[in-house]
């Protein structure tokens, strides 16, 4: 395999699936491994897929909707009570212009960051691991509890996918799994403001995700991916589905036959909220391809990587913020940190001027 034929592999992808995860969740082992097929097949030829049947309760949807809609109303001064900046472990409020995968072309949206809850006694966090901590929760009555419900059921949605993920690539459910115990998979509310001149305007730059994968819950339509010939494919909005995506730890794992697909945030006519939890593995994980992977295709396509290390080199790259700590030397990059948007379809398209 190559990179010019996982191209090809993609190019014609013009929709994308929808797979009913119903049998991941309470089915027998035949079953489940039905539905990981249906996973691996998205994985490698779109590496996204609208999650339905994943039973998570419209009314924990809703009351994540509620709680972010309340938090954003907030005047400007209240929310940076929490700015990301106050903070060294990544959580908090993002104000519009703070975060851009590309510093000349800031993304137009704002955010409020949380992660997996660690109390600040645990041994990660006293030895001042990045990204790990507790959750600097907003002043606001009410806020914590659904948000944090969602957050739950959504992670555990994501647990049955890591061991559908690790059946489609022939391992027993729990291979993946083994890795997460406390990891710094990131809860984001975004909010895109209304915006006239939607047509011109970025909502969220070109991309791949950093982690394992992504469960998305939006608010309205806005979402494109690129297909391996280079077009953007609109996502559909539906109100029953997650939408799903590769992220670079998987492609990394599956040594590139899954793909973490770029994807953007257009179009932006109507305010639109969305709600990413980045699945991700623990900080210390070393990830590389899967060694029967190697020897199929006869070399590994990746080097391997911290997974930790990875989400905090491109997020020190992405945030004004970090960049800003980073050129006062504060804190530093982590060896061997990658350059941002080297994976996916984004980076080959890169490769080749
Ligand atoms: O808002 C969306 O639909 C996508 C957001 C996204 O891709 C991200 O935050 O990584
Ligand atoms: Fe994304």
């Amino acid at each position: 395999m190559s990179q010019a034929s996982n191209d090809l592999r993609l190019a014609d992808f013009q929709a994308i699936p929808v797979i009913d995860i119903g049998d991941l969740l309470s089915g027998d082992l035949n079953a489940r491994k039905a539905v990981a097929e249906q996973l691996g097949r998205a994985a490698r030829e779109v590496g996204f897929f609208q999650m339905v049947g994943h039973g998570i309760n419209p009314s924990l949807r809703q009351g994540l909707i509620n709680q972010a809609k309340r938090f954003f109303a907030q005047p400007t001064e209240t929310k940076m009570e929490r700015y990301i900046g106050l903070y060294h472990h990544h959580r908090g409020y993002v104000p519009p212009g703070e975060e851009s995968p590309d510093p000349n072309n800031p993304d137009m949206k704002e955010a409020f960051d949380l992660a997996f809850e660690l109390p600040s006694d645990d041994p990660d966090v006293l030895a001042g691991t990045a990204l790990l901590g507790p959750n600097p929760w907003p002043a606001l009555e009410g806020f914590r509890q659904p948000v944090a419900a969602y957050y739950d059921a959504a992670y555990q949605v994501g647990r049955a996918l890591m061991g559908g993920f690790a059946l489609a690539l022939g391992h027993e459910e729990s291979h993946f799994l083994h890795h997460v115990t406390k990891p710094p998979s990131q809860l984001r509310l975004i909010h895109y403001p209304y915006n006239p001149d939607a047509e011109d305007a970025q909502g969220i730059g070109a991309h791949t995700d950093y982690e394992c994968f992504t469960l998305l819950l939006p608010t309205a339509p806005g979402l494109e991916v690129m297909n391996g010939a280079g077009e953007w494919i609109d996502v559909p909005f539906r109100d029953d589905a997650l939408v799903v995506n590769i992220g670079d730890m998987l492609e990394i794992w599956s040594n590139g036959e899954f793909v973490a697909t770029s994807h953007r945030v257009r179009k932006v006519k109507e305010e639109r909220y969305s709600f990413p939890l980045f699945f991700a593995c623990d900080y210390h994980t070393v990830v590389a391809p899967l060694p029967e992977l190697v020897k199929r295709h006869g070399q590994a396509f990746y080097p391997p990587l911290k997974a930790g290390d990875h989400l905090y080199a491109q997020t020190i790259q992405t945030f004004n913020y970090l960049r800003e700590r980073l050129a006062r030397g504060e804190i530093a990059l982590p060896d061997g940190a990658r350059e941002v948007g080297s994976l996916g379809q984004h980076g080959k398209h890169k490769e080749t001027p």
